[in-house]
This record gives structure tokens, C-alpha cells and sequence, in this order.
């Protein structure tokens, strides 16, 4: 192959630099062995990740190998199976209806068959699984293997809190970025524009252009016209972001206006929200970046998205309209979809509380009291202004 016709012009996106945006195409060599992907984890994220990426893998043969698997918690579905069905019909009618996937994303219920000879792995469950899902997964992925974690959350456990994506390298011994954003699953989907945030760091024993997975190969395998990634370096920063708005925050936020309370009170909350996440990350990952923050899809845009209209909210607004509890709510509400900040609002609770730093974070301590100790929901400007005392 020409060193001409081996490169790919990569033309409706922008690679980052830092955050300098660039317009102009972006040049990406063909593989030398096309990329074999797989994503693990089939609900309303997942499933609309597995879209994107194989749509992209079909796109581009020359650098990603058509078929994408899709692992996919097997259950039944009216006495059908649910890889049955999304292999035949090609939708997933429990957790993305009405959106139809590309016929090169197979669903495979065995996980370790679907990491088969795989390059990368897109991780897409909800947090709680993941431990299990790499203890199956542990001497069946080879060190070339990259991985890309779409979760959100933390793994609180005996060595404190952690990154997801560290978690997995340190569980797989494989490199593994980040991808958050300003994403609710359904509209992305349903194909109407967002951005996102992908964060990688190329590690020490990368194999070079062509034969490992740098940023422009993320940028090709998650970039759809739809869907317009921003590649960076702060997997921290994003990781972060992803994990607290709508764990410890976002369920507040949707709260003023179960009680009756207006605009005023919603930004008064994801104001001290994102103080908040910013603070947490400055005191326990020291290397995430500011600017991440406000400048990326991961940071102030994904706070404002899932504030106004997360699955984590619906709950919140059900809880605060009913005076159901948070774990009703979410099974009334979300056919086995996970509001997974019900379990992040009482990990980080139990970190902080371990570390001795719950004061510092008043808001997150207002969430926890509040979902798990039943404490009024009326009464929070109170408890973030008590504890704000408490700092003096
Ligand atoms: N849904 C959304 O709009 C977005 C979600 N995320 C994040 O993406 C990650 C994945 O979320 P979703 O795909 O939405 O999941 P989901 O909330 O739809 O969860 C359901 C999934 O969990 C699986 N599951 C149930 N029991 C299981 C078990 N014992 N072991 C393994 N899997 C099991 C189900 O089969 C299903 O695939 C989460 O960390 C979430 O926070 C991120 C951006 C947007
Ligand atoms: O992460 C999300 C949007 O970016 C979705 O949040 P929920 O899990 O609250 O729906």
C-alpha cells in the first residue's frame, strides 16, 4: 500500500491538542491488522456505545475489523432471549427500544468468548458489576489489549477511592482510558448532536502508528457526525466529573423543583455541586486538571444535561413528588436501568467519613443524610449553610 492510500482523512472531526481545536482534517494510518473491538455491557449506555462503534468499525475497514461483539448479561425477554433477539431483529427492546443497531454488532452472552482475540475493549456496565466482570475476565485478555471504561463511578474499596479505568488496568494489567460526557444514552441514540470526551494516556510500551491504539484511533472508533469527540489527556478529570454530578448532586438538583422551589434553587445546587467535584478532585487525584471542569463535555455540560434530564433525576423528582424511597423509585421508574448515584452518594460518604473530610463536602453529605437517614429534603439550604459554619 501507497504511504498515501494508507492513510485515512478523518475530515468531520477535531483532534485535540491540549484544548486547541483544530478543523482541519486529521490523518490516520491503516492498521497494519485491522483493530478487533468489543464492548462489554448491553444497557441504555451500552447498547447506544455499541451503535456508535460499530457503525465506525463498518466505516472504516482499514483500521477496525467489521464485527463488533457486544457482550450482553443474558435474560429473557417474553421466553425469548435477548441476544436471540438483537441478533435477529437487531434491537434491543428492554433497554434501547425503538432504535435500530447496525447488523455488524452481535451480541454474545459469553463474556470470555467475546473477548476472543479482541484489541479493544469498551467497558459499559453499571459500576456495581464491574469487580465480578473482571475477576471472569482475569487471565483471558491479553497485555496488548486496550481498553476504553464508558462507566460511571468510583471502586471504593481497601485501597481507598479509584478510577474505574484504574481499577481495570490494575485488575487486567491493560491501559485503559475514559470516555464522559454531556451524553444521556437515548438522545445520542436517536442520533441528535452531542459531544464527548475521550481521555487517554498512551502508555510507555506503545507499538507504534498503525499497530496500537493511539488518539486518532479512539477518535475514528468513537467520532460519529452525531456524536463529536474531544480527545485529551485527563482521564482523572473526566472520570471524576462522570462519578459525582449525578451521584452526589444530581439527585438534589431535581429536588427544588419536587418541593416546589424554582430556577434560583436548581443553579444555587449545581453551584456548590461543582465546587464540590472540583474540590474532591483536587484533594484525591492532584493530577486531574482544572480546566477539564468547564471546558470539556465531561465537566459543567454533563452536570447541566443530567440535571435537567438524567435517570438519577426522574428518580430524585419521583422521591421528592411520592415520598417513595430512592430504591422504589428507581424500580418503578427505569425497567431495570441502574441510578447508580444511590450507590456513589454512600461510597464517597464512606470515604470522606474515612478520611475525615466530610465536612469539607456539605452538599454531598446533604444528599447522603437525605437518601440514606430520611432527613427532610426541606431542610437542605440549612444543611449546607450548618456545615458551612462548622468550616469557620
Ligand atoms: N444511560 C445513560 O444515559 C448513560 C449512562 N452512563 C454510564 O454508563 C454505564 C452503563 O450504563 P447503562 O448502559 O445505561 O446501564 P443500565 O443502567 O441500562 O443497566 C442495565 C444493564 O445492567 C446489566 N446487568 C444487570 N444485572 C447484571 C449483572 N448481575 N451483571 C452484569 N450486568 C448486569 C443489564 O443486563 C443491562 O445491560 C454506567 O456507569 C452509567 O452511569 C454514561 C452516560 C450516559
Ligand atoms: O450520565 C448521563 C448523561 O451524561 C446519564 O445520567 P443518568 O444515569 O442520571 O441518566
Amino acid at each position: 500500500m501507497s504511504a498515501a492510500a494508507d492513510r485515512l482523512n478523518l475530515t468531520s472531526g477535531h483532534l485535540n491538542a491540549g484544548r486547541k481545536r483544530s478543523s482541519s482534517s486529521v490523518s490516520l494510518k491503516a492498521a497494519e491488522k485491522p483493530f478487533k473491538v468489543t464492548v462489554i455491557g448491553s444497557g441504555n449506555w451500552g447498547t447506544t456505545i455499541a451503535k456508535v462503534v460499530a457503525e465506525n468499525c463498518k466505516g472504516y475497514p482499514e483500521v477496525f475489523a467489521p464485527i463488533v461483539q457486544m457482550w450482553v448479561f443474558e435474560e429473557e425477554i417474553n421466553g425469548e432471549k435477548l441476544t436471540e433477539i438483537i441478533n435477529t431483529r437487531h434491537q434491543n427492546v428492554k433497554y434501547l427500544p425503538g432504535i435500530t443497531l447496525p447488523d455488524n454488532l452481535v451480541a454474545n452472552p459469553d463474556l470470555i468468548d467475546s473477548v476472543k482475540d479482541v484489541d479493544i475493549i469498551v467497558f459499559n456496565i453499571p459500576h456495581q458489576f464491574l469487580p465480578r466482570i473482571c475477576s471472569q475476565l482475569k487471565g483471558h485478555v491479553d497485555s496488548h489489549v486496550r481498553a476504553i471504561s464508558c462507566l460511571k463511578g468510583f471502586e471504593v474499596g481497601a485501597k481507598g477511592v479509584q478510577l474505574l479505568s484504574s481499577y481495570i488496568t490494575e485488575e487486567l494489567g491493560i491501559q485503559c482510558g475514559a470516555l464522559s460526557g454531556a451524553n444521556i444514552a437515548t438522545e445520542v441514540a436517536q442520533e441528535h448532536w452531542s459531544e464527548t470526551t475521550v481521555a487517554y494516556h498512551i502508555p510507555k510500551d506503545f507499538r507504534g502508528e498503525g499497530k496500537d491504539v493511539d488518539h486518532k484511533v479512539l477518535k475514528a472508533l468513537f467520532h460519529r457526525p452525531y456524536f463529536h469527540v474531544s480527545v485529551i489527556e485527563d482521564v482523572a478529570g473526566i472520570s471524576i466529573c462522570g462519578a459525582l454530578k449525578k451521584r452526589c448532586c444530581l439527585r438534589l438538583w431535581f429536588r427544588p423543583k419536587g418541593l416546589g422551589w424554582g430556577n434560583n434553587a436548581s443553579a444555587a445546587i449545581q453551584r456548590v455541586g461543582l465546587g464540590e467535584i472540583i474540590r474532591f478532585g483536587q484533594m484525591f487525584f492532584p493530577e486531574s486538571r482544572e480546566e477539564t471542569y468547564y471546558q470539556e463535555s465531561a465537566g459543567v455540560a454533563d452536570l447541566i444535561t443530567t440535571c435537567a434530564g438524567g435517570r438519577n433525576v426522574k428518580v430524585a423528582r419521583l422521591m421528592a413528588t411520592s415520598g417513595k424511597d430512592a430504591w422504589e423509585c428507581e424500580k418503578e421508574l427505569l425497567n431495570g436501568q441502574s441510578a447508580q448515584g444511590l450507590i456513589t452518594c454512600k461510597e464517597v460518604h464512606e470515604w470522606l467519613e474515612t478520611c475525615g473530610s466530610v465536612e469539607d463536602f456539605p452538599l454531598f453529605e446533604a444528599v447522603y443524610q437525605i437518601v440514606y437517614n430520611n432527613y427532610p429534603m426541606k431542610n437542605l439550604p440549612d444543611m449546607i449553610e450548618e456545615l458551612d459554619l462548622h468550616e469557620d
